[in-house]
């Protein structure tokens, strides 16, 4: 060091403080992630001056209902007021909030609403009280070719759910307390982010009770914890402790129970601070590889909505429609 001038040991110091940061741990461990998520207002840069902190009040919810006006039964959906923030709630809290063929369609009918709603930016998922976000599939309605509750038949309709959600243009978030086990514990994983109370349970049932979901059950979960983890979860059935999930990478934050929507609340309100179109394109972008030919269709449709929005795109349509050969000369081909 002797001989070093003022500037260049401060450029030493910089690059091992830059190279300290990359070797923190990827992914997992509490201290991490504890940190990740209280950061939002740990900083005093010109964003943070600018923005401020980001409220964290409990808004004001409305009942909502989709466009056929048709009550719900087995769900709550409701909108906060003045925010483009949703909440979909799953209100069976006696069956541990399972799902039977009528909640799922519910569930369908409040997500497809709120896709549509363009003053919604994102979506909260959740089940009523503190013992259980989903139980899964109600076992007493599980016949020989799925659930049946007023049909005849048999069906597995929370298959399209889960499809629905991660092709959904905007960011769902599962704020879960208590139990988020079988064919609920998959529900909260197609979710963007999922947000645990300090008393959430995790873990698959399915080979408990005669059941598996080999779809996203089996397939987003070995991307999120990892193929080894995964089949210990799935062939074990173990249940996992919120702090055990947070460290697996199945959830991003554990709060205490008393302030878990307080929490998703803050989250949302952040995302909503943001780009609409770049988070759309984020989720498409972060699907994208996964989930193959449907992943490039999402994110080559959003391409096109994109493009529909510029002169380039326009002047190919107004040409067509004032019968004259369209003048693409004037648009750049950029390198
Ligand atoms: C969730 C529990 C661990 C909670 O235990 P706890 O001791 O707190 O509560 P109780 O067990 O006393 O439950 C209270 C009350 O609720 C009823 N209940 C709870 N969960 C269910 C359920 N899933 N179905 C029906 N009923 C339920 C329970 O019977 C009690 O009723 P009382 O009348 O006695 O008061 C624990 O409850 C538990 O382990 N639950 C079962 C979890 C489970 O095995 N879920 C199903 C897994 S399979 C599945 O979900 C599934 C669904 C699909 O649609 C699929 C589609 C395609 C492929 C695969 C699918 C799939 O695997």
């Amino acid at each position: 060091m002797a001989g070093m001038t003022g500037k260049e040991f401060e450029a030493i110091n910089r690059r091992m403080a830059s190279l300290a940061g990359h070797l923190l741990p990827a992914q997992g461990g509490a201290a991490t992630s504890i940190a990740l998520s209280n950061c939002s207002s740990k900083f005093d840069d010109t964003y943070h001056r600018v923005h401020g902190e980001v409220p964290s009040h409990i808004p004001q919810w409305k009942p909502a209902l989709d466009e056929s006006g048709k009550e719900f039964i087995d769900i709550i959906y409701e909108k906060a007021v003045g925010e483009g923030i949703a909440k979909i709630t799953i209100n069976r809290p006696d069956r541990r909030n399972a799902f039977r063929p009528q909640t799922v369609k519910e569930l369908m009918r409040a997500f497809n609403d709120a896709r549509d709603d363009n003053s919604i930016g994102v979506i909260i998922f959740t089940g009523t009280g503190t013992k259980a976000f989903c139980s899964g599939g109600d076992q007493s309605f599980r016949g020989k070719e799925g659930y049946a509750d007023y049909d005849s038949f048999g069906r597995l309709n929370v298959l399209d759910l889960q499809v629905q959600i991660r092709r959904l243009p905007k960011p769902v978030i599962a704020m879960v307390a208590g139990y988020a086990v079988g064919g609920g514990h998959v529900l909260h994983m197609v979710c963007d982010i999922t947000i645990a109370a300090d008393n959430a349970v995790f873990g698959q049932t399915g080979p408990k009770v005669g059941s598996f979901d080999a779809g996203f059950g089996a397939s987003i979960m070995s991307r999120l914890v990892g193929p080894k983890r995964a089949r210990e979860m799935w062939y074990l059935a173990r249940f996992y402790n919120a702090t055990e999930a947070e460290k697996m990478g199945l959830v991003n934050t554990v709060v205490p129970l008393e302030r878990l929507e307080e929490e998703t609340i803050k989250w949302c309100r952040e995302i909503m601070r943001n780009s609409p179109m770049a988070i759309r394109l984020c989720k498409s972008a972060v699907n994208a590889a996964d989930d193959g030919h449907l992943g490039l269709q999402q994110i080559g449709g959003d391409a096109t909505l994109l493009f529909y929005g510029t002169d380039e795109g326009s002047e190919g349509k107004t040409a067509y429609l004032e019968r004259r050969k369209p003048d693409f000369s004037k648009f750049p081909r950029l390198p």
